[in-house]
């Protein structure tokens, strides 16, 4: 498993997810690892609004995706969202700070089932997803022309 001496995993995407800088979408979602789960920190504002004082869905399930992709980070292993339900349990309001969760459900072959949660202060749940995330060759992230992470050279790249 990889992380940061002080426990926070490291950048793995040109977004920086899980080292704490904005996604694309404005979002900062600090990630470390706890025993088995990936946790974070993330406050929604007036970027992220949908409904007035309310953050919109597809914000909630850009952190959930952010969070079930430091997992892969722990695993070592370059994989891409196949497939991502989520399930909108409550409203997520703007300018609080909340919670998130993710972790390893299942691993068959090539498949990655992972699961994340997104709790208010007091760790009731707003949001949770599940997901297939499926392994590829790291070299599935070169098709857009960019460079890549130097981190990622060492990544695991096996699709079996
Ligand atoms: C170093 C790593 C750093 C990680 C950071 C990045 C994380 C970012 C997370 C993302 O947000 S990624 C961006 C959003 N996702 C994508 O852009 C993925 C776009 N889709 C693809 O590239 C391909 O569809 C994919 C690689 C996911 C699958 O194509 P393949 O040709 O490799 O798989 P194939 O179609 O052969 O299917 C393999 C198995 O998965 C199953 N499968 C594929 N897509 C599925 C799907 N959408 N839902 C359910 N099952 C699915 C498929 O049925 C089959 O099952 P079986 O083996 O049991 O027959």
């Amino acid at each position: 498993m990889k992380m940061m001496s002080d426990g926070t995993i490291p950048e793995h995407h040109p977004h920086c997810l899980g080292c704490g800088s904005e996604n694309p979408a404005g979002m900062q979602l600090r990630t470390r690892l706890d025993g088995d789960v990936v946790r974070g920190e993330v406050t929604f504002d007036r970027r992220q609004q949908g409904a007035p004082g309310i953050a919109h869905g597809g914000a909630v399930a850009t952190v959930l995706d952010d969070a079930l992709g430091s997992v892969l980070v722990v695993l070592e292993t370059p994989a891409v969202t196949a497939n991502l339900n989520v399930s909108f349990r409550a409203p997520t309001l703007l300018h609080q700070p909340l919670h998130v969760e993710a972790r390893v459900v299942e691993r068959d072959g090539r498949k990655l089932h992972l699961s994340a949660r997104l709790m208010d202060e007091q760790y009731t749940t707003l949001a949770e997803a599940t997901a297939l995330f499926l392994v590829v060759d790291v070299v599935h992230f070169t098709q857009g022309g960019e460079a890549l992470p130097e981190a990622w050279s060492t990544w695991g790249s096996s699709t079996t």
